[in-house]
């Protein structure tokens, strides 16, 4: 059995209710051909993926339409009954080819840096989620990515083409903030995380967190999701206005307050290590959502509502190296979630593999 990582022990550290004060970066002044506006936004993107490794991204360039559009379509795949969903059903198996179609409540677990099958199972016990996802990889024919588990057409009209369409979209944006980033790191060659992303094999789960009781959530007997780092580079998270998200921040794990019109986008286990932990793979969680337990009327016997959130992950190529980037040598603030007892030098395939295997 492996010893515990920093990081599972404080999976369980208490929730504040002050939300994280991480800020809004205006993806038009990423772009700005003003080198003084672009400067300043630069910096608070730095700032706050030191401390946070999270910031919220306004005014991108995926319409809230579409956005909007794409949590309609989530909510008619998961009303869809179950024996339509059970068409493409994920199966219980952790292999990055299986990592495809709809997990059933109960099926994925996920756990932080937990590699041992025995202890798994008993966290599976202990501390349970209650959600379903679709998982998903590239939608195009390509001969890089697993081929996605995909709906007769007649099931969900319409479904398959718009989730090309909203792949796209979140494959643009991801690219062009992976150049903005190496800009921000100053790398000799601004591109390079571009290029070590060239194959399009990064992967979107459309997660669906059915109403359920509050109390095992303020009890903390039980999340929605339980604390996590995403294991990739950069994810974009697109929440609904529900709430429950919280980041650690180092201390305890804070609100990342639903904000309209933004894109949370957060750093992954292989750009904490790309960037030698200067910036920050947080911790991440879906609890209770504050907001509810506020209000006045807030009944601890009551559920919460229904909660949609959509994950575009941003992952290296399969055989893509993950170690620091020239020029990123000298040591961040953050001990790397990549760097443990096993052989420090892992491509971004073995150390999918290694995250996913027990999650299934
Ligand atoms: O549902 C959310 O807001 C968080 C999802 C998440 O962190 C994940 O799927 O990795
Ligand atoms: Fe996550």
């Amino acid at each position: 059995m492996g010893s515990l990582g920093d990081h599972h022990r404080k999976a369980f550290d208490k929730s504040s209710d002050v939300p994280a004060d991480m800020p809004i970066i205006n993806y038009a002044k990423l772009l700005d051909s003003s080198r003084g506006k672009r400067k300043d936004e630069f910096e608070k993107l730095d700032k706050s993926l030191r401390t946070y490794g999270f910031f919220y991204l306004s005014d991108h360039s995926i319409s809230q339409d579409l956005v909007d559009e794409a949590f309609r379509w989530s909510k008619r795949f998961f009303d869809l009954p179950v024996e339509i969903k059970e068409k493409v059903a994920h199966p219980a198996s952790g292999a990055i080819e299986d990592h495809r179609g709809w997990a059933q409540d109960g099926l994925g677990h996920v756990s932080q840096l937990v590699f041992d099958a025995d202890q798994v199972k008993q966290l599976r016990v202990t501390s349970p989620e209650c959600k379903e996802t679709l998982e998903m990889g590239n939608p195009h024919p390509n001969s890089f990515s697993p081929p996605n588990r995909t709906l007769p057409d007649d099931d969900l009209p319409g479904f398959n083409s718009f989730v090309e369409q909203w792949w796209d979209e979140c494959t643009r944006l991801e690219r062009s903030l992976l150049h903005i980033l190496g800009q921000v790191l100053q790398l000799e060659d601004d591109t390079l995380l571009c290029q070590l992303q060239s194959k399009d094999v990064c992967h979107i789960s459309w997660a669906f967190y059915p109403s359920m009781p509050i109390a095992p959530l303020t009890n903390n007997m039980q999340r929605r999701l339980n604390a996590h780092t995403d294991f990739g580079s950069l994810t974009l998270l697109f929440q609904d206005m529900v709430g429950g998200l919280e980041v650690h921040d180092g201390n305890d794990f804070k609100p990342v307050v639903p904000k309209r019109g933004t894109v949370v986008c957060n750093v992954g286990d292989m750009l904490e290590r790309q960037t030698n932990g200067r910036w920050k793979s947080a911790l991440h969680q879906v609890a209770a959502p504050k907001e509810v337990m506020i209000q006045k009327s807030f009944e601890p016997n009551k559920s919460v509502v229904d909660r949609y959130s959509i994950i575009y992950f941003g992952l290296a190529d399969p055989e893509a190296m993950i170690e620091s980037f020239p020029g990123c040598e000298e040591s961040g603030k953050w001990k790397p979630t990549m760097v443990g007892d096993w052989d420090e030098r892992m491509t971004s395939a073995q150390w999918l593999q290694k995250r996913l295997a027990l999650e299934y």
